[in-house]
């Protein structure tokens, strides 16, 4: 691995000689990773190279067969149900298909969280939080409409607004820009800079999108074939020109 290209602060997440693998299918192996206080970290890589089941063996959604994987100082294979919901308050998970309960409207949609999470339901401080979220996002206007109403980038926006009014240490994309426009990813990426600014989160962004590597990112891992092969800035990694990062980079 390349030697870090700035000074980091604490890991909140460490990852050490993981391996998953599915029937005869391995999916990681020897994984290792490292996120860092306040750093917006992106996984890049192909589909099917095993993105999706490293952050879910982060958040304790899978069991990885062998290694350690300790997150914000929990040692996350072994912790039980009660001890996993407790981090996954502090680990926000936003998914590639926003998630949104299509019968509730988007104040429902963000007020279920706060309820079902952390107990709230005076009416007034689910408004304050509500509408907070939504600025935060830039869609204070969207509070009555129902998630068919929405466009795909504004489904995102409000994806993430839903895992940030819990106020996470840790935010996790999977594929952010998925099935966006340019411009609307560019807006999400936008979004994702500034989540981490006002929040101080630390992120990590699961893509195979060069732009939002290059936009959203201050390091990236390259995962290839289960194993996480380059590591450093987008432009050390334009540099390396690396044979599985070529098809990246020649966008
Ligand atoms: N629960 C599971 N059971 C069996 N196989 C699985 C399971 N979850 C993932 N896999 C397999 O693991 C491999 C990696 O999947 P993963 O979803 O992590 O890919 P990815 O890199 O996130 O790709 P994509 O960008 O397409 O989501 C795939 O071959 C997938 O079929």
């Amino acid at each position: 691995m390349p030697a870090p290209s700035q000074p980091r602060g604490n890991a909140v997440v460490e990852v050490r000689h993981v391996s998953k693998s599915f029937g005869d299918r391995e999916v990681l192996v020897d994984f290792n990773l490292d996120l860092f206080e306040r750093e917006n970290l992106v996984i890049l890589g192909k589909s099917g190279t095993g993105k999706s089941v490293a952050i879910k063996i982060m958040v304790g959604l899978l069991k990885p067969d062998s290694g350690t994987v300790n997150v914000l100082g929990y040692d996350v294979p072994t912790l039980s149900t009660k001890e996993l919901n407790a981090l996954r308050l502090q680990v926000g998970f936003s998914f590639q298909g926003s998630a949104l309960y299509d019968s509730m409207t988007v104040r429902e949609n963000l007020e279920f969280p706060l309820k079902r999470n952390l107990g709230i339901y005076n009416r007034s401080e689910l408004d304050e939080k509500v509408m907070s979220a939504l600025k935060d996002v830039g869609l204070e206007s969207a509070s009555n409409l129902s998630p068919a109403e929405l466009s795909g980038g504004m489904k995102k926006r409000i994806g993430i607004a839903r895992t940030l009014i819990l106020n996470p240490k840790i935010m996790l994309y999977d594929e952010p820009t998925a099935g966006l426009d340019p411009v609307t990813s560019s807006e999400i990426n936008e979004l994702i800079l500034s989540v981490r600014d006002k929040y101080n989160t630390s992120s990590i962004i699961i893509t195979h999108d060069i732009s939002c590597a290059r936009e959203t990112s201050d390091r990236i891992v390259g995962l290839f074939d289960g194993r996480n092969k380059v590591e450093g800035t987008f432009d050390e990694l334009k540099k390396q020109n690396n044979e599985e990062l070529k098809p990246f980079f020649n966008y």
